[in-house]
């Protein structure tokens, strides 16, 4: 752009005009001569160019002094300056061209007439009034310097406006540019945002991912603790592995060495169980032999035997009473009891002798395990399955509990037959058990008082059930008590606690005879159900251990009122023992069984097929000697009944 060519003020001409003239040229402008018509009208370009850019107001306030100096400088300056300016003319920065823009306050010009009034009060360059001509040549020389301005200024306003134009389209262009700076600036700010949301996003993910960078690190740390502890495990492991696997090569070269032995002895194991399958078979042969001679020597014994028992004398009675009974010297099987009684004419007296003879006789040193010993065989065709039943009979006192039971305070040496029947039965069972044979064992215990049953395996206060002998079906002769506590026991410890059980509830009456005798038959059964799978044998056989009630006589006994009806019924019971005994010995066709209820309840271990000993007390008293008499009376008549052969009960 061009600098604008700073403002020239024409000074009017030095020569002197009158005030008329000067009159005429302001008032008339139209009396000029074309020339001057020319001057004016340059003239007025000026003054409009400088009206255009001087402000009024600056042109006011300037002194004229000032004003006629400058105008005068310009004069004399004249054709220099502006051959200066247009030589010197050079383009103004922007902000030099932006000042310009205003009216320069430098200069005061006076409006119309105003100009050529202050050339004319310039004193001493006045040309002198006549001087026409110098004044005239210095009007040509004014309008001359008047047109090389306005040439001047109008190339100068052509350049500027062509300035103008080119700026207006740099500014179009600028505008342009600055709409797509804009633009752009908008989609970068756009970017931007976009950029600095991802960022911060990018920046939030990153903190994630530093604390999940943390985290694993703190896993990866854990875990390489772990695999390095397993490493260690590992490599223990191992260890222990290739000392396994050594010690299991040489097992295995061991347990191929035991496998050889191990072939060798199975060959032998065959062999041997081959010969244990013969000597098994013949053990079983010599078994049933056993058992078969086993019943011959009972057969020959008798199958009803007698035992009598003379019990010792008690501390409390007199020592002198044992003069009656006498045991033949090496013989084990007879008594004698003496008396010396009146002749009958009445004036001798008589030495009275009984002799008894028995299956085997007591005396009163005889001890409880020499007695069982005697019934062992016995007990033991139990299990062989024959039915076999023990009495212990006598008057009261005589020791029919002690033997059976034993004495209150038992001791191993003291106990009586049936925990002694109870473990050998039990000890045999085991023993058997090698054989093939398994035995269930089912035990009751009830007693017969005043001809009614009660079951001494329950207690007095529930006692109040009916107690009924029955067959278990028509086709079978087996029996069993309605209500009654038929208990599976599996060892002799469990017979025990049953029969102090009963003990217990055992019920005892006074007598004048015995404080504590039994007024009741008691009769404790072992019922042994024997099968041998191998064999497909089976056997079934009831033990009867009975303590028989006191047998002694009414008018001894002195009962009265209800002792005296406990006295007749067991005496009837068995009196009616005594009469089943004689009529199956006579091979009766009735068999009185139900007229007692001991009979009934027992008769099938009185039958021929079965096996019976009774055991007769003996009161050592002298004074019980006529009792001691019926008593070994009673048995006598026993041992002498041959009931028939026992037959074993098999299927
Ligand atoms: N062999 C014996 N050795 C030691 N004492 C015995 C013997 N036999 C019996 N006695 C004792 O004699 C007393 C009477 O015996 P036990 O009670 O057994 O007679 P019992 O015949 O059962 O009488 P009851 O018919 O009244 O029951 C008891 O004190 C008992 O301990």
């Amino acid at each position: 752009m061009e600098n604008k060519p700073p403002l020239v003020v024409k000074a009017t001409s030095r020569l002197p005009v009158s005030s008329s003239l000067r009159n005429k040229r302001v008032l008339n402008e139209d009396n000029l001569p074309a020339i001057d018509m020319k001057r004016h009208c340059e003239s007025s370009i000026e003054e409009e160019i400088i009206q255009r850019r001087i402000p009024s107001s600056i042109a006011t306030t300037r002194p004229k002094a000032l004003a006629i100096a400058s105008v005068t400088r310009s004069q004399a300056s004249g054709r220099k300056s502006m051959s200066s300016t247009r030589s010197g003319f050079r383009a103004p920065s922007a902000s030099t061209r932006v000042v310009n823009k205003k009216p320069t306050p430098s200069i005061s010009v006076p409006r119309t007439a105003g100009s050529a009034a202050a050339v004319a009060t310039v004193p001493g360059k006045k040309r002198a009034a006549w001087d026409l001509k110098g004044q005239v040549s210095d009007m040509r020389d004014k309008v001359t310097g008047y047109k090389d301005k306005v040439h001047l200024l109008s190339s100068d306003n052509t350049q500027l406006r062509r300035s103008m134009e080119e700026m207006q389209r740099q500014l179009d262009t600028l505008k342009v540019e600055k709409k797509e700076l804009s633009c752009r600036l908008c989609m970068v700010e756009t970017d931007m945002k976009t950029t600095q949301e991802k960022l911060q996003q990018s920046l939030h993910q990153a903190t994630e991912m530093t604390s999940l960078s943390t985290r694993q690190g703190q896993q990866i740390t854990d875990q390489l603790q772990k695999i390095q502890a397993l490493q260690e495990d590992k490599q223990s492991l191992s260890r222990l592995l290739d000392s396994t696997e050594l010690k299991l090569k040489l097992a295995e070269q061991e347990s191929s060495h035991l496998g050889d032995e191990t072939k060798a002895q199975q060959i032998q194991i065959g062999d041997l169980q081959q010969e244990i399958q013969g000597k098994e078979e013949k053990l079983h042969t010599q078994e049933m032999e056993r058992r078969h001679l086993h019943n011959i020597i009972q057969e020959l014994k008798g199958n009803i035997r007698v035992f009598c028992r003379v019990r010792p004398l008690l501390k409390s009675e007199d020592q002198k009473n044992l003069n009656h009974i006498h045991f033949p010297p090496q013989d084990k099987k007879s008594l004698v009891l003496s008396k010396t009684e009146e002749s009958h004419i009445g004036r001798e007296k008589e030495d009275m002798k009984y002799d008894f003879s028995f299956d085997h006789v007591f005396p009163p040193s005889s001890s409880q395990a020499e007695v069982f010993e005697e019934i062992s065989l016995l007990v033991q065709s139990a299990l062989d399955g024959y039915h076999v039943c023990i009495f212990a009979y006598g008057q009261t006192g005589s020791g029919k509990t002690y033997t059976m039971e034993g004495p209150d305070d038992m001791t191993d040496e003291t106990i009586g037959m049936i925990p002694r029947a109870v473990q050998q039965i039990f000890q045999h069972a085991a023993e058997l058990k090698s054989k093939g044979w398994t035995y269930k064992f089912t035990a009751n215990f009830l007693e017969i008082y005043n001809e009614t049953l009660q079951d001494l395996l329950v207690r007095r206060s529930e006692k109040n059930v009916d107690y009924e002998i029955k067959r278990v079906s028509a086709t079978n002769e087996e029996l069993h008590v309605t209500n009654l506590q038929y208990v599976p026991v599996a060892s002799q410890e469990e017979v025990c606690k049953l029969l102090h059980c009963a003990k217990m509830n055992r019920s005892v009456a006074k007598t004048t005879l015995n404080d504590r005798s039994s007024r009741s038959h008691s009769i404790f059964q072992l019922r042994i159900e024997g099968r041998n799978e191998t064999r497909d044998l089976k056997t079934n056989a009831v033990l009867s251990l009975v303590d028989l009630a006191g047998s002694e006589r009414l008018d001894k006994s002195l009962s009265k009122g209800d002792r005296l009806k406990e006295t007749q019924a067991i005496n009837s019971s068995l009196s009616n023992l005594g009469l089943v005994i004689t009529c199956l010995s006579n091979k009766d066709t009735h068999i009185p069984y139900r007229n007692s209820k001991l009979t009934y309840l027992l008769q099938n271990s009185l039958r021929g097929n079965s096996k019976m000993l009774m055991f007769v007390n003996i009161s050592p008293l002298g004074e019980n000697f006529s009792e001691s008499l019926n008593s070994l009376r009673f048995a006598s008549k026993v041992n002498e009944c041959v009931v028939g052969t026992a037959q074993v009960n098999r299927k």
